[in-house]
């Protein structure tokens, strides 16, 4: 097949719908999702990716404005909806619902998914997990107490290009890692001034957001944990000084090793004219050689992994070659399971769903991954001298989920 055709079937694919239908295992009774928030995300992060998914059902949708919610499940044929103050309480009691998806601002994360949790809900919660490493520490914690899957929505690790990448690194090929450098940008506009990424109230701050992903890879590639925060500093957002709209950071990590990231969704037009392409690229830099990964946010638009390998006899040359890994099938010396049309967040669904099933899945990110991320975002905004985002005043004890019931009832 022509790439350009099978470029435009992933894409359709992804944003539109899958070329066929999924249908229903007759073994294994489906999942039914509830999705929290009418948010953008919920059609490709989970209800696009269910069309093809045996046994998940999306059946209700709850949103705070009724119409928009009746809306909602009217343009996504969802059996179910919740509109109202009540709506997001109402989905997780439920009875139908097994699982839940967190489609909402990082800063309220954390009460959603303790609710959801206490209602026996698994939980598919978006990233960033929460906006406090405690508060996601407890998260997991009361999960394994009550039994159930919690996966923060990471998906670009579940693609097969990026566990291609890392299979790379640890192959040895490139040799010990010197630095990586991790950028990450967009043109002005692509974000709305009001954008939940730029209120602080609810989680606000582009690192606190779309900082998970630099941060995440850094960690992913070493195979480590920074050991410092070397520099930092930001560019306050015109809504709030306490709000960054871009952050640059240098981070250490075990073995000399500096990881850095620049992040940025205002780059000013060229000329006030030609927006600037977006950039989602790592480059890894080792001792034989360097890879890049480009586009590594959202492999399945586009990817290239671009490697090169000094020459061992003279040191001078450099052996290059470009892999691109949109089949499942050639990572890690065995078959995963998936389709080339699947996009990142297909594949999440499908770890997802083993877990909850209790299948062994290809790919999962663990407690520890999640909190590991959160820490190292928290040392970040400390070292630029900005305050950590507000945590959930949400007040749960981790004792005991009575207080769910309790402030329900009151
Ligand atoms: N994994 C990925 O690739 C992606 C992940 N995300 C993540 O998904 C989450 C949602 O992002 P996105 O879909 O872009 O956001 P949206 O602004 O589209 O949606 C956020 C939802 O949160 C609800 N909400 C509840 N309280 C508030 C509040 N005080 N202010 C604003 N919204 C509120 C709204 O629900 P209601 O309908 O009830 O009004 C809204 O639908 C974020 O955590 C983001 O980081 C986003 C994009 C891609
Ligand atoms: O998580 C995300 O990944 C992709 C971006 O386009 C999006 O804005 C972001 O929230």
């Amino acid at each position: 097949m022509f790439s350009w055709l099978s470029t435009a079937r992933r894409l359709y694919s992804v944003f539109v719908g899958p070329p066929s239908l999924a249908t229903p295992s007759s073994t294994s009774p489906p999942i039914k999702f509830g999705i929290l928030g009418a948010a953008k995300v919920a059609s490709t992060g989970l209800i696009i990716p269910a069309l093809s998914h045996p046994e998940v059902e999306i059946h209700a949708v709850a949103a705070r404005d009724p119409i928009r919610a009746e809306a909602f499940a009217k343009k996504y044929k969802l059996r179910t909806f919740y509109g109202g103050g009540d709506a997001y309480q109402k989905l997780l009691d439920d009875p139908e619902i097994q699982a839940v998806y967190v489609a909402l601002p990082g800063g309220l994360h954390y009460e959603w998914t303790m609710k959801a949790l206490a209602a026996n809900k698994h939980v598919l919660v978006e990233k960033p997990s929460s906006v406090s490493s405690e508060q996601t520490r407890e998260m997991f914690e009361f999960a394994q107490k009550k039994g159930l899957v919690i996966l923060e929505g990471l998906q670009y690790r579940f693609y097969p290009a990026i566990i291609r990448a890392k299979e790379i690194i640890d192959s040895g090929e490139l040799g010990a890692i010197k630095s990586i450098e991790t950028i990450i940008t967009g043109p002005q506009g692509s974000l709305k001034t009001d954008d939940i990424r730029y209120t602080w109230e609810i989680g606000g701050g582009i690192f606190q957001d779309m900082g998970t992903y630099p941060v995440n890879v850094l960690r992913y590639f070493t195979s480590s944990e920074p050991t410092s925060v070397l520099s930092a500093s930001y560019t306050a957002h015109p809504n709030d000084p306490k709000v960054d709209q871009a952050m640059t950071t240098t981070l250490a990590f075990p073995g000399d090793v500096v990881g850095s990231i620049e992040l940025n969704f205002e780059i000013p037009y060229k000329f006030g004219l030609i927006p600037s392409l977006p950039k989602m690229d790592v480059t890894v830099k080792a001792e034989n050689g360097e890879m890049t990964v480009k586009f590594f946010v959202l492999p399945f638009v586009y990817h290239s992994i671009n490697v090169s390998v000094k020459d061992g006899q003279s040191g001078k040359g450099a052996k290059k070659r470009t892999e691109k890994v949109y089949s499942p099938t050639s990572v890690k010396g065995r078959t995963l399971k998936g389709e080339e049309w699947w996009a990142s967040y297909r594949y999440q669904l499908e770890a997802f769903v083993d877990k909850v099933k209790g299948r062994e899945p290809d790919t999962w990110l663990t407690a520890e991954e999640s909190i590991a991320n959160l820490q190292t975002i928290e040392k970040v905004y400390e070292k630029a001298g900005l305050p950590p985002r507000p945590k959930s005043t949400f007040a749960f004890s981790p004792i005991t989920d009575d207080s769910i019931e309790a402030k329900r009832t009151a």
